[in-house]
């Protein structure tokens, strides 16, 4: 990382640190008193030798023993107060950030997610916010405390003999470039440390998400081989921090034992020649004693900061990414539509393609009129629903909704209006009720029931032991694909959209269920713009038009007779075959 961006991080954090101003600066007052009590321990050491052993004063020794204990109490108090602070601090700054994170994440729109895997963004919410509260917790206070109470440790022994000082001095810088330089190792290490794991973890996340896939092609090697060559990854990144970590230690201890035996050897010889006391050389060890620790861990602590720093710019990346789709500042709010749907020379490509999957499109349903889009796979169907939807916006020409540009109008107020019924269902793992409910908070169990009855989900959900109440499993996978998009489908029906976006959503229902299902939408239909994306024709042929898409183009439109009238129309043609293939499943 730069200099500067590492500036820009410690300002971005500040901010953050601004609510909570106050007890930052009552905290950092109470580290300064811990410091200074540290500082005054060893001093009380050369008070007890020069005035109370040697003088053979008793009083002193009381009031000294005394003020030992007091010390302790206070400091003990205070390191509490400050702890407590600390944490209560950085607490609410790390939940202050994970909710910022979860709210932007949410507004992204869908190519975001292409483009960041969940397992990479779990590990940036979890496991970087969690290294930022560890280190801001603790590794920062110990360094403030040990910065303090090196600088305080410092001006006494300089007070007390400034030859001694100076002859120890000379063996710091020493400790110094040592710490320098197994910091500077230790970060990149660590940095390698926390992006192998979030490999660990992506890689974890996937396969898990993906079990069924794995069962089913019965890939448990390959994947365990997968898994272990990433996880190798991550062990060898641990080892080489844990072999630097190993060395450092021995390595300061080393130079403090050098240190203290410097002391040791020149302040015996200016005792000795009576430049200084017993008391003052006992008082200079005692300070060379506590500031030992300090310094050796300062390094380590240096090194958790730029961890800190690196999970903070991972952190911030995510958040500085601008959602490509978002509201207008004067964004339109539309509490009532009509359902006028008209695309106006649509051109679309996906981003990072070459391609254009919608050419050119243009079509116009009127409110109330119900549109079945066919065509081969990939033939851009579902891109359709999805730019009504607002999910992408096309790179030419424009989709209306009662003649406003989607993209005028307020993302939440378009959406309101819009039921859409994906192709993948997804469902949330709590109870059915809930789900069908999803999008519409205030609704009450008749609503719940009505919708489930529309989608001929009722009957099937009143046999469950539980009935609204029953918990869907992990993704839904206690109930059949067909169960689960009935349930999908209530949830859009409960909203009681003026336009309905079925994307497939027949596809798993039975040909019985198929039927009721017919039945019910044509009732709940009525009154409502709909776009039918499907495959099996049998399920459409009701359409007022239905548009066949092949290649992001519509190369036929009309209603079913209309396009069976059409010698060797592409319809026709698939029509024919697909009564033929039921013809020959049902002998
Ligand atoms: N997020 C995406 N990023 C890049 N390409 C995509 C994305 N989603 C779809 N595509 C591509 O766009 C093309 C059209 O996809 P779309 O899902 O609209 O087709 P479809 O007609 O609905 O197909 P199907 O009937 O199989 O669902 C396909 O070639 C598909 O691979």
């Amino acid at each position: 990382m730069k200099k500067k961006e590492l500036k820009d991080i410690y300002f971005r954090l500040l901010k953050y640190l601004k609510p909570y101003i106050k007890y930052f600066i009552l905290a950092l007052f109470f580290m300064c008193l811990v410091s200074a009590i540290m500082v005054a321990i060893p001093w009380t050491l050369k008070v007890l030798i020069d005035s109370a052993l040697i003088k053979k004063d008793a009083f002193i020794l009381n009031i000294l023993a005394l003020s030992m204990i007091g010390l302790y109490v206070i400091k003990g108090i205070l390191s509490f107060c400050q702890n407590y602070l600390m944490i209560y601090i950085t607490n609410n700054v790390i939940s202050d950030i994970r909710e910022q994170f979860f709210s932007h994440m949410q507004l992204m729109p869908l190519e975001f997610f292409k483009r960041h895997s969940t397992g990479e963004l779990m590990s940036r919410l979890t496991n970087d916010t969690f290294i930022l509260q560890q280190v801001f917790s603790t590794g920062l206070v110990s360094l403030v405390l040990d910065t303090l109470t090196l600088i305080g440790v410092v001006c006494f022994i300089f007070y007390i003999d400034w030859k001694l000082t100076m002859a120890t001095i000379f063996i710091l810088p020493l400790a110094f470039l040592a710490v320098q330089k197994f910091g500077r190792r230790l970060k990149s290490v660590s940095y390698r440390i926390q992006e192998r794991s979030a490999d660990v973890f992506a890689v974890l996340q996937e396969i898990l998400s993906s079990i069924k896939i794995v069962h089913g092609f019965a890939t448990y090697e390959k994947e365990s081989e997968r898994f272990k060559k990433i996880n190798r990854e991550s062990v060898k990144a641990v080892l080489k921090a844990g072999r630097l970590n190993s060395i450092y230690t021995p390595v300061m201890e080393l130079l403090g034992a050098m240190g203290i035996a410097a002391v040791f050897w020149y302040g015996g010889y200016r005792v000795i020649n009576g430049h200084m006391t017993i008391g003052d050389l006992m008082a200079f060890i005692g300070y060379i004693g506590i500031i030992t620790t300090p310094v050796r861990r300062m390094g380590s602590n240096l090194g958790n900061i730029q961890q800190a720093m690196a999970a903070a710019h991972r952190i911030f990346s995510v958040l500085d990414i601008e959602p490509s789709i978002k509201d207008k500042e004067d964004a339109i709010e539309i509490k009532e539509i009509k359902g006028m749907i008209e695309f106006d020379n649509v051109w679309f490509k996906y981003p990072d393609d070459e391609e254009y999957i919608l050419k050119g499109l243009s079509f116009k349903i009127m409110p109330g009129q119900v549109f079945a889009i066919v065509g081969p796979s990939g033939a851009g169907k579902t891109t359709i629903i999805d730019l009504i939807m607002r999910f992408y916006d096309p790179q030419s020409g424009s989709v209306k909704i009662d003649g406003y540009d989607v993209r005028d109008l307020s993302m939440r107020s378009l959406r309101r209006h819009l039921g859409l019924v994906p192709q993948d269902v997804i469902l949330f793992n709590t109870t059915i009720s809930e789900n069908i409910s999803y999008g519409k908070s205030d609704a009450t169990t008749e609503d719940i029931i009505w919708a489930a009855k529309i989608s001929n989900a009722h009957d099937f959900i009143d046999k469950m032991e539980k009935g609204y109440d029953t918990i869907l499993g992990e993704r839904g996978v206690r109930f059949s694909g067909g169960e689960r998009q009935r349930i999908s489908i209530a949830r859009a029906v409960i909203k009681n959209p003026k336009i309905f976006l079925l994307d497939e959503a027949t596809s798993n229902l039975d040909a019985s269920s198929e039927s009721q299902f017919q039945e019910a939408l044509k009732r709940v239909l009525k009154g409502r713009t709909t776009i039918i994306v499907a495959h099996r024709l049998s399920t459409i042929i009701f359409a007022d038009k239905i548009l066949y898409l092949e290649n992001g183009k519509i190369v036929e439109e009309g209603t079913h007779s209309e396009l069976m009238n059409k010698e060797n129309g592409k319809y026709r043609m698939l029509f024919e075959l697909q009564t033929k293939e039921n013809m020959f499943a049902s002998l």
